[in-house]
């Protein structure tokens, strides 16, 4: 088949393979160009640069077919054919954190693998190699699909909805490849050949490379986006959330701190003036950073922590009810007693906790954030009951009498 269009312009095997590889060469230089900050070489751009160079690089060997020797138009380029999708997988695992299926993938490289070694050395029917490459390729597209529909989170959902339509798309391809090949219909990828499947195939392939790198360099740009704005709402010693974030997102998102109820825990570091004045500013920094960090270590993904003030963090554990709240504050002065943090001259710090806590239970919520802001001033009188009676220790606002049911009071 070839597609004419007018005078010598045609759509054959020669110019869509042709074609393609300096559309993968143009994406791949595209996307190494885009790794060159910082923050984009750990989300994947350069596994996505490299899969694409590999394609490249094999496309253009296979259009040499014919003219150059055939241990690099047939044994390279196939091999440069198996590197793609695992690179492209290595891209994903980085830019959505999830691990890549290493033994799934190494095992359908082996097959291709076998099938190309078998035709290039053994002289096997070409069919074969055919047949398992596209079998190793569709498995490898249907195992990235898997990844990326199956990584945590919602983020960029649409994307990731397009970028398999384009992987089950491409997959499809291969497996119907690989049924001719059973047929006795396959043909080698090759400038000559320009039956209907070989054009197709070739379509298929130019349009997973545009569409797939459009949207990975789409979702790249989001999660920086995302990152940029976390980064923004974050102290920058402690890396917990600001107090002007903490309210922020407690307006914006209600639902998530409300459903089933939550307890928000206010803490204080001990005499914390007489620490900067000991081991100088410097060494109250490290003991903040410290403290934030433990901190940080015990509480879940669902509850927010938040550096409050100088000294003074909080935390709004999400469906907590006051007996685990109570746990977890205990938890925390234990801690804090048991730690020291070693400073720059080597210096071992210890440091205490006072901790105030107060409840909003599931179906006293309602409120918004003027019940957060009352459940806060409870803690807050709590936590001022803890210092009272000697620091080191944890108050719940159960014995404050104006903080009995307090959600319900506003
Ligand atoms: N190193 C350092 N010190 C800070 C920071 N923010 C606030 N501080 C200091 O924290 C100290 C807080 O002291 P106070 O409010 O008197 O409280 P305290 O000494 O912890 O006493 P109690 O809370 O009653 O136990 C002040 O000296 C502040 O200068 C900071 O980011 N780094």
């Amino acid at each position: 088949m070839v597609l004419y269009t007018t005078g010598h312009l045609r759509l054959d095997a020669a110019t869509l393979v042709f074609a393609t590889s300096l559309l993968a060469f143009s994406l791949a230089i595209l996307s190494a160009l885009l790794a060159r900050g910082a923050s984009s070489k750990r989300l994947g751009l350069h596994e996505w640069s490299a899969s694409l160079a590999f394609a490249s690089f094999a496309f253009l060997l296979f259009f040499f077919r014919g003219k150059a020797p055939w241990v690099l138009t047939y044994l390279v380029a196939n091999l440069a054919m198996l590197a793609v999708v695992p690179f492209t997988m290595l891209a994903y695992a980085k830019l959505l954190q999830v691990e890549a299926p290493v033994s799934s993938v190494a095992l359908s490289t082996a097959v291709g693998l076998s099938g190309v070694l078998a035709v290039y050395f053994l002289e096997t029917d070409a069919q074969f190699g055919v047949f398992s490459m596209s079998m190793a390729i569709g498995f490898q597209l249907v195992l990235a699909a898997l990844m990326v529909a199956m990584a945590p989170g919602r983020h960029g959902a649409q994307w990731r909805v397009v970028l398999n339509i384009i992987h089950g798309l491409s997959a499809l391809a291969f497996f119907v490849r690989a049924g001719m090949a059973l047929n006795g219909q396959a043909i080698l990828v090759s400038t000559v050949a320009n039956s209907p499947a070989q054009i197709v195939a070739l379509c298929v392939a130019a349009l997973y490379f545009t569409v797939a790198t459009v949207v990975f360099i789409v979702m790249v740009s989001q999660r920086q986006h995302r990152e940029m704005s976390d980064r923004l709402r974050r102290d920058g010693l402690t890396g917990l959330y600001t107090r002007t974030a903490f309210f922020e997102m407690a307006v914006a998102k209600p639902h998530q701190w409300q459903a089933g109820g939550y307890a928000l825990v206010l803490m204080d570091i001990d005499n914390f003036k007489r620490i900067n004045d000991s081991y100088g500013h410097a060494g109250g920094d490290a003991v903040l950073a410290h403290a934030a960090r433990m901190l940080s270590q015990l509480t879940r993904l669902s509850d927010i922590a938040v550096r409050y003030g100088g000294e003074e963090f909080c935390v709004l554990l999400h469906d907590c009810s006051a007996e685990e709240a109570g746990r977890f504050a205990q938890r925390l002065v234990d801690e804090a007693g048991r730690q020291s943090v070693r400073i720059k001259d080597g210096r071992n710090v210890r440091f205490t906790f006072s901790v105030g806590y107060a409840c909003a239970p599931d179906g006293q919520t309602r409120g918004g954030i003027e019940s957060l802001e009352a459940v806060i001033d409870c803690a807050d009188q709590a936590l001022y009951a803890a210092k009272a009676a000697g620091r080191n220790q944890v108050q719940s606002s159960s014995g404050i009498p104006a903080c009995n049911d307090v959600a319900l009071a506003v």
